[in-house]
C-alpha cells in the first residue's frame, strides 16, 4: 500500500492517491468524512477551521460503494481558496504586486526559513503553503481507508489525548470502543473527563497570553495478531515504521511504545512482559510494558504508542526573527493561528498509525480482494493460536 498527497494549504484542493487497497472493500464517502470531521474538531483551533468543511470527493477506484483494486483518488476542497485566489492562482502576476505580497519574515519553529534556504524561495509563502498541517487532512483521508481494512479484520484503533501542557490524564482501563466514545464526546479528546476542564483552561490561558501549548497523544490498536512486521531487515521493523509515521506529523517531536523512555529507569525483571498460554487465547503476555512490540514485530498484545507534539510555532506573542530582505530583526504580529492542536492531532496520529498497521498486513498476506485477505489472516490467527 502506498499513497501520495498533493495540495497547498490555501490552494484549490488537497488530493490523495492511494494504491494497493484490496478490491471489494466496502467504502463510502461517509467513512472518509467521519474521519475528516473528527480531525477538524477539537478545542484550541483557530478561525481557519470555521471556514473549512472538509468533505471528500472520490474521483477514482470506487464503484457502487466498493473498491476496485485500482488507485483511489480522494479530493478535499479548500473552502478558504476563494479568499486567496489572487495570491494562490497559477497564472503569473505582475512583478511589483508579487514583491509586495512576499512573505519574508520566517517564524521560529515553522518550516519557513529552512525551506526558503533549501529551495531558494525569496517568498516564503512557497514554503508555508505546503509545510502547513492542512496536509494532514489528506493523510487522514488515506488513513480512513486503512481503518476500514482493519475493522474488517476485527482490529480496532483509537487515538486520544494523554497530556496537555503538563496536565496528565489518568490511565483508565477501558475497551477501545469505550475509548472511542469517550474521546469523541470530549472537546479535548481525553478519555479521563476529570482532566477536561483543566486542559481547556490551559488552552484558554495560552490563547489569552498570545501563546501556544503542546501535549502527548496516545494511540491504542487492539486485535493485531502476533508477528506483524519483521526482525530480518532493519527497514521491515513495524515499530520503527510507526515511529517514523508519528514523527512525520507536523509538530511531532518523538514517539514511545509502552513504558517507552521510562524503560531507562526500570530493571529487566520489571520491564519484560512474561509469557502465558491459554487454549482459547493462545500465547499472551501478562503485562504490556513494551507496548505490543518485540523484535520489530507485534506480540499480539495491543499496540500502545505515544507521540509528543510541541507547541504551535505561529504566535500572537511574537518571537524574535530576522527579515530575509533587510536582514533586520523584527517581531511579527499575526492574523490567525491555532493555540493548541493536540486534540486534532490525536485524530491524525490514529490515522497514520492505522495506515502503517494495515500496510504491514497487506504486505504479509495475500490481499488482492477482501475475502482472500480475511481468510488468510484468520487462517494465520488459528495457526499461531495452536502453535
Ligand atoms: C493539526 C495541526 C494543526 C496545526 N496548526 C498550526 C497552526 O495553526 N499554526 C502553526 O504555526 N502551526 C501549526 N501546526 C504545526 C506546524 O504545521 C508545524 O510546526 C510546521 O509544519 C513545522 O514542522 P515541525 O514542527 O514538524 O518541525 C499544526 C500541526 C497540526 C498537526
Ligand atoms: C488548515 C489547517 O490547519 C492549519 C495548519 C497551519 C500550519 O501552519 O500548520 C496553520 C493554520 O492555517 P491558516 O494559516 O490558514 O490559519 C491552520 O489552520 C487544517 O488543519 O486543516
Amino acid at each position: 500500500m502506498r499513497y501520495l498527497t498533493a495540495g497547498e494549504s490555501h490552494g484549490k484542493q488537497l488530493t490523495t492517491i492511494v494504491e494497493g487497497i484490496p478490491a471489494q472493500l466496502n467504502l463510502l464517502k461517509e467513512d472518509v468524512n467521519e474521519s475528516l470531521i473528527r480531525r477538524q474538531g477539537g478545542y484550541g483551533r483557530g478561525r481557519r477551521m470555521k471556514i473549512e468543511k472538509d468533505l471528500v470527493s472520490m474521483l477514482s477506484g470506487v464503484r457502487h460503494g466498493y473498491t476496485l483494486g485500482s488507485p483511489i483518488t480522494l479530493a478535499i476542497t479548500n473552502d478558504d481558496f476563494k479568499n486567496w485566489e489572487d495570491i494562490m492562482g497559477e497564472d503569473p502576476i505582475d512583478e511589483e504586486q508579487h514583491i509586495r505580497r512576499q512573505v519574508t519574515k520566517p517564524r521560529p519553529g515553522h518550516a519557513d526559513l529552512n525551506g526558503a534556504l533549501k529551495y531558494n524561495h525569496r517568498d516564503m509563502r512557497n514554503v508555508l503553503e505546503r509545510s502547513s498541517a492542512r496536509e494532514t487532512a489528506a493523510r487522514v483521508a488515506a488513513g480512513s481507508i486503512a481503518k476500514k481494512i482493519l475493522k474488517e479484520l476485527d482490529i480496532n484503533i483509537v487515538g486520544y489525548v494523554k497530556e496537555i501542557h503538563g496536565i496528565k490524564a489518568n490511565d483508565l482501563p477501558m475497551s477501545v470502543e469505550e475509548k472511542i466514545r469517550k474521546s469523541n464526546e470530549s472537546p479535548v479528546r481525553v478519555i479521563d473527563d476529570s482532566k477536561e476542564e483543566e486542559m481547556k483552561c490551559a488552552i484558554d490561558q495560552a490563547k489569552q497570553d498570545g501563546d501556544s501549548i503542546g501535549g502527548v497523544v496516545e494511540v491504542t490498536v487492539e486485535g493485531v495478531p502476533a508477528g506483524l512486521g519483521s526482525y530480518v531487515q532493519f527497514d521491515r521493523k513495524l515499530d520503527s515504521k510507526i515511529a517514523g509515521a508519528v514523527v512525520s506529523i507536523n509538530a511531532f517531536k518523538g514517539a514511545e511504545f509502552g513504558i517507552g523512555f521510562e524503560a531507562a529507569r526500570t530493571r529487566g525483571s520489571e520491564t519484560h512482559d512474561e509469557i502465558g498460554y491459554g487454549e482459547q487465547r493462545g500465547y499472551y503476555r501478562k503485562t504490556n510494558n513494551l507496548g505490543g512490540f518485540e523484535g520489530g514485530m507485534t506480540t499480539g498484545m495491543p499496540i500502545v504508542v505515544k507521540g509528543v507534539m510541541k507547541p504551535i510555532p505561529t504566535l500572537y506573542k511574537p518571537l524574535e526573527s530576522v527579515d530575509i530582505n533587510s536582514k533586520e530583526p523584527f517581531q511579527a504580529s499575526i492574523e490567525r493561528s491555532d493555540s493548541c492542536a493536540v486534540p486534532a492531532a490525536a485524530v491524525v496520529m490514529e490515522h497514520v498509525v492505522a495506515w502503517e498497521v494495515a500496510s504491514s498486513i497487506i504486505e504479509q498476506f495475500p490481499s488482492d480482494y477482501m475475502e482472500q485477505l480475511k481468510e488468510s489472516v484468520n487462517e494465520y490467527r488459528e495457526r499461531i493460536r495452536t502453535f
